[in-house]
């Protein structure tokens, strides 16, 4: 979760945070730097870009400089998981992925390796480009008849929205990751990881 303390200077669509911690259990102190910038089409670079300090807590001197980006890719995803694992019916079959890009592919790789899920769905956006084949029964749109028993959004500055029938729709503002379970599964919006 981000920590108290945490702030961000934005840019207009750019935003620079600072996300410092100190886990007495751990005894460490340590604070993420991390970059979002909305990314048009031309842009390779990662939407998301991220560097952890560790200091010692004893002297408050640098001891490492860590890459940050898979650190929350696994970090988010996890939070995902327990959300998931406390709250998903036991019966879950489909997982729903919405977005494609490294939140999507974190979320896949942990859910698949934690749940039994049969089915996977996305968008026509999603999913997961070179893991397409890999991914059972992955239809291009959302079935209304079918609902999907997990729904994680990972896209960018959208939030879903419950509609009556359910389903998660987008709205303009805002940030995933976000769980949601459909009402006909009796959990609602259920969580939403982090922030
Ligand atoms: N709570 C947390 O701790 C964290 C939250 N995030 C948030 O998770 C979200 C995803 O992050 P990343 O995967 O790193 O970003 P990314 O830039 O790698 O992927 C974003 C994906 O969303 C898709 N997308 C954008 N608009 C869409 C739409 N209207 N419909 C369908 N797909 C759409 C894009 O095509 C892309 O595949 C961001 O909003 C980010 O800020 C990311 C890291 C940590
Ligand atoms: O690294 C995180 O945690 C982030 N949270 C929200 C937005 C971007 C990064």
């Amino acid at each position: 979760p981000t920590a108290p303390g945490s702030r961000a200077t934005t840019l207009s669509a750019r935003f620079l945070g600072v996300m410092p911690a100190y886990s007495a259990a751990d005894d460490a102190l340590t604070t993420k730097l991390v970059t979002f910038y909305e990314r048009r089409g031309d842009s390779a670079a990662p939407s998301h870009q991220a560097t952890v300090l560790l200091f010692d807590p004893r002297c408050g001197s640098l001891r490492a400089v860590l890459d940050g980006s898979v650190i929350t890719a696994k970090r988010t995803a996890a939070v995902s998981a327990i959300a998931t694992k406390l709250l998903m019916p036991r019966s879950a079959e489909v997982l729903c992925i919405l977005g494609a890009g490294v939140q999507a592919r974190s979320h896949y790789e942990i859910f698949m390796e934690l749940f039994p899920f049969t089915e996977v769905r996305g968008t026509r956006r999603s999913l997961l480009g070179a893991d397409r084949a890999a991914v059972r029964g992955l239809t291009s749109r959302l079935p209304k008849e079918k609902l999907p028993h997990a729904c994680h959004t990972t896209v960018k500055r959208t939030q879903p929205q419950r509609k009556q029938n359910g389903w998660p729709s987008f709205g303009r503002e805002s940030r995933g990751p976000i769980c949601a379970f459909p009402r006909r599964s009796g959990c609602g919006i259920a969580a939403s990881s982090a922030r």
